[in-house]
């Protein structure tokens, strides 16, 4: 949707004395694109915001070259590339709109210039070949008129799927240089009406619309064979007028009513677009013949641009803004543009390879969605296929009945005969500079457009039939060929994501999910290795740990052995030494003996020294109690008390040696155990930690493996779904297959109608009066 390009231009005054000009211009002031009125009229009060801002508006002072520049220059390169273009001035008369579309000699017009540089552009193009066509038309008094051939008056207004809304009769001239065009519309402003009022002495007194049909093609045909066509409309519409100020009467009055209706109709069409898609309802775009010829260009498929202009004088205050309210309503429609194609056989040939290429690319991996809306698309060309097989049969049946009536009227024929002499005769128009075309494109096209019989292939009724919704439904768009042309599907723009694009994210989807499920796996083993690493060295441990156990149990046991072994030594010690008191005669003393050793274990040497110091003392005062109590005792006990006492210093010194020995044994035992203990807390710390540290691992591969197990599920899933998918999309190609099939069939029948139809339609027209006698004169191109 692209909104029309509204433009006011304000005439420089047109008083001769410089005070009354600068007057008139002081009510309105242009700023950038904004124009307001800071002046009322005298003893009136100022207007509140009368204010209008537009795409651009142009003061006194702009030229031609600047309007054309900022407003119209584009329309004409997009018309090169294939779009409707269309402009017109609108204003009151007198207010510059003649002198803007066709300027001065020092000041080309918009025409001139339009003209000018879509021939310095096709000139310049290396990659298209144009042929482009002109025709100039005026609505006078609500009759249309051909500029170009006096005797073309009256033309009626038809419309056809293929064509759209055209006047049937008008004469095109194929041009090939801008002279030549330029050459053409001097010519034909001589047909123009123009007439004198009070207040333009060359008043328009009719609507006029020069027009330019661009039909284009690739020069390299390899890449496509399309043909764009478009058309170009500059109008130059008649001023509003007061009758009042005009002054008009009779033929002026007459002109004026007309142009003002028309005029008014546009507003009313204006009015009614401006509204908005929902409010609108119904567009009275058949309620006057200019608004009819324009509806592409208001709300329709065309570039549009409207240049209001404006007379600066205080006296044309109103008018004025009515114009810029105009103006400001015409702002607010929007236009759908698009470019307009038509196809060769070998063209269409071409792009349906192209897309049903296409379409077996997206089948290949895409959503169905897409793909049911093909069908859709193709089924609705198929309905409109069928649409205009039958609308063919209509009027091939009103045909058959339209050569039976003239058939039995003599009238009619003489009447055919004028005309077909005014058809043939008339060349002295024809193109005097036109060359054969170099191109085949050009040759070809010319030669259709020049051998072609001019009549409306559509009864006159068809206005009836068809209405403007028909219209903007099936075709809203321009096509200029009938016979040899196919429509181009309307280029759509789709919100749906594309096939491929959808197909590529489903691809990156699984390999994103199976990248995760290596990596998942990959991490699951990682986990497993560790873990199995984690269990024998546990296993190592555990092992070495109950090694050490045994190891401190072996010292234990070898130390209480040990223990046991002393005790037994000593204790056998002893026992020999009881035993050998036994056999001596010292044996009781030996007991005794013994009693004090056990105690002297506890006190070691110097109780020993001690003791037997003290023994020596006892010895002796025992002595002198035993000789009181009998002396023979003490000279025996005397010999053995010697022998007991170097026995005593022998164990004593033993006894010493294996205390020592003991005590050492001992205290390396208790540092062997001491380190035993320090490494088996060691150990169980570190096997504790080994414990949490497999536990953890356990539940991280616990949890890799929950996570494995549902990555597998979604790969599955999608795997299932993609099964699905290949599945829905085979069923789908098998039916576009069948349709495919039953659309070639179809297009083929059609074709064979239409061929048909043709040559029944020729063996009518060999056997019938000719066509003008009927009401089918003139030519059939806009
Ligand atoms: N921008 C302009 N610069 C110089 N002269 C201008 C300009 N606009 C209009 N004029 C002059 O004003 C007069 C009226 O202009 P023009 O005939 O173009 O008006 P119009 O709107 O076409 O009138 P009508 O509707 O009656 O045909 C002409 O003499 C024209 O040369």
């Amino acid at each position: 949707m692209e909104k029309i390009c509204v433009a006011v231009r304000v005439r420089p005054p047109v008083s001769e004395s410089v005070d009354l000009a600068a007057a008139a211009c002081s009510h309105w002031k242009v700023e950038d694109n904004r124009i307001s009125l800071h002046r009322s009229l005298a003893g009136t009060p100022l207007p509140p915001a009368l204010s209008y801002a537009f795409d651009h508006v142009f003061d006194k002072d702009s030229s031609n070259s600047s309007v054309y520049d900022l407003l119209i220059k584009d329309i004409i390169h997009a018309v090169l590339q294939g779009f409707n273009g269309t402009a017109f001035a609108y204003g009151q008369t007198s207010s510059g709109k003649t002198f803007t579309m066709n300027g001065s000699h020092n000041d080309p017009g918009i025409i001139h210039r339009a003209v000018r540089d879509i021939f310095s552009n096709t000139n310049m193009s290396t990659e298209r070949e144009f042929l482009i066509r002109v025709s100039y038309m005026e609505i006078y008094n609500e009759e249309i008129n051909d500029l170009f051939a006096v005797e073309n008056q009256k033309l009626q207004i038809h419309e056809s799927l293929e064509r759209g809304i055209y006047v049937a009769g008008l004469r095109e001239e194929i041009v090939n240089s801008a002279d030549q065009v330029l050459k053409l519309i001097q010519m034909g402003e001589v047909n123009r009406h123009f007439g004198e009022t009070n207040m333009n002495v060359r008043s328009s007194r009719s609507h006029t619309i020069f027009r330019m049909v661009i039909e284009s093609k690739g020069k390299d045909s390899a890449l496509d064979d399309a043909i764009r066509v478009s058309v170009l409309n500059l109008v130059d519409l008649a001023g509003s007028e007061r009758i009042a100020k005009t002054g008009a009467g009779g033929v002026r009055l007459k002109e004026g009513k007309h142009i003002n209706k028309s005029l008014m109709i546009l507003g009313n069409v204006i009015n009614k677009l401006s509204d908005g898609a929902k409010q609108r309802g119904h567009i009275p775009y058949r309620d006057s013949k200019l608004t009819r010829i324009l509806q592409p260009a208001l709300g329709g498929n065309a570039k549009t641009s409207i240049i209001c202009t404006v007379a600066p004088e205080e006296v044309h205050i109103e008018e004025t803004k009515g114009t810029l309210h105009f103006a400001s309503r015409a702002k607010r429609i929007t236009n759908c543009v698009q470019v307009n194609e038509i196809l060769t056989d070998a063209a269409l040939l071409k792009r349906q390879k192209l897309e049903i290429e296409e379409l077996r690319m997206k089948l290949e991996g895409s959503h169905a969605g897409v793909l049911e809306q093909e069908i859709l698309k193709l089924r609705n060309d198929m309905l409109k296929y069928e649409v205009e097989r039958e609308k063919l049969a209509m009027e091939l049946e009103e045909e058959k009945r339209k050569s039976h009536r003239a058939q039995g009227s003599e009238s009619l024929t003489q009447s055919h005969k004028e005309d077909s002499f005014s058809t043939q005769q008339g060349d002295a128009f024809s193109t005097p500079t036109f060359k054969p075309a170099p191109h085949a494109f050009v040759a070809k096209r010319s030669s259709y457009h020049s051998t072609t019989p001019e009549y409306s292939p559509l009864p006159y009724e068809f206005g009836e039939v068809a209405d403007e919704d028909t219209w903007f439904k099936m075709n809203n768009g321009f096509i200029a060929d009938l016979d040899s042309i196919r429509m181009t599907p309307a280029k759509q723009v789709s919100s749906v994501p594309s096939i491929d694009d959808c197909q590529i994210g489903n691809y990156k989807q699984v390999e994103d999910l199976q990248r995760q499920v290596q990596e998942a796996i990959a991490e699951k083993n990682e986990f497993m290795k560790q873990h199995q690493e984690q269990l024998v060295l546990n296993n190592q441990l555990t092992e070495e740990i109950s090694k050490l156990k045994k190891e401190a149990q072996e010292v234990h046991q070898r130390l209480r052995e040990s223990c046991k072994a002393v005790n037994e030594e000593i204790c056998s010690t002893f026992q020999s030494v009881d035993d050998d008191d036994d056999k001596s005669t010292t044996a009781k003393l030996c007991s005794r003996t013994s009693e004090f050793v056990m105690f002297l274990m506890s006190t070691l040497e110097a109780n020993v020294s001690m003791a037997t110091h003290k023994n020596e003392e006892n010895k002796s005062s025992s002595r002198k109690d035993k000789d009181e109590k009998g002396s023979w005792q003490y000279g025996n006990k005397h010999k053995d008390c010697t022998q007991i006492a170097s026995w005593k210093t022998e164990l004593s010194g033993e006894i010493k040696e294996i205390y020592e020995r003991l005590e050492q044994e001992l205290d390396t035992n208790n540092h062997l155990v001491e380190a035993s203990k320090e490494r088996v807390v060691g150990l169980e710390r570190e096997s504790r930690i080994l414990l949490a540290e497999r536990d953890d691992l356990q539940l991280a591969v616990s949890d890799s493996s929950k996570r494995l197990a549902s990555l597998s599920q979604q790969n599955e899933k999608i795997f299932q779904d993609l099964a699905c998918e290949i599945q829905r999309r085979k069923g789908l190609e098998e039916e576009i297959k069948q349709f495919s099939i039953a659309f070639a069939s179809r297009q083929r029948s059609l074709i064979s109608f239409h061929c048909d139809f043709k040559s029944k339609l020729d063996h009518l027209k060999a056997q019938s009066p000719p066509k003008s006698s009927i009401g089918f004169g003139g030519r059939n191109f806009l």
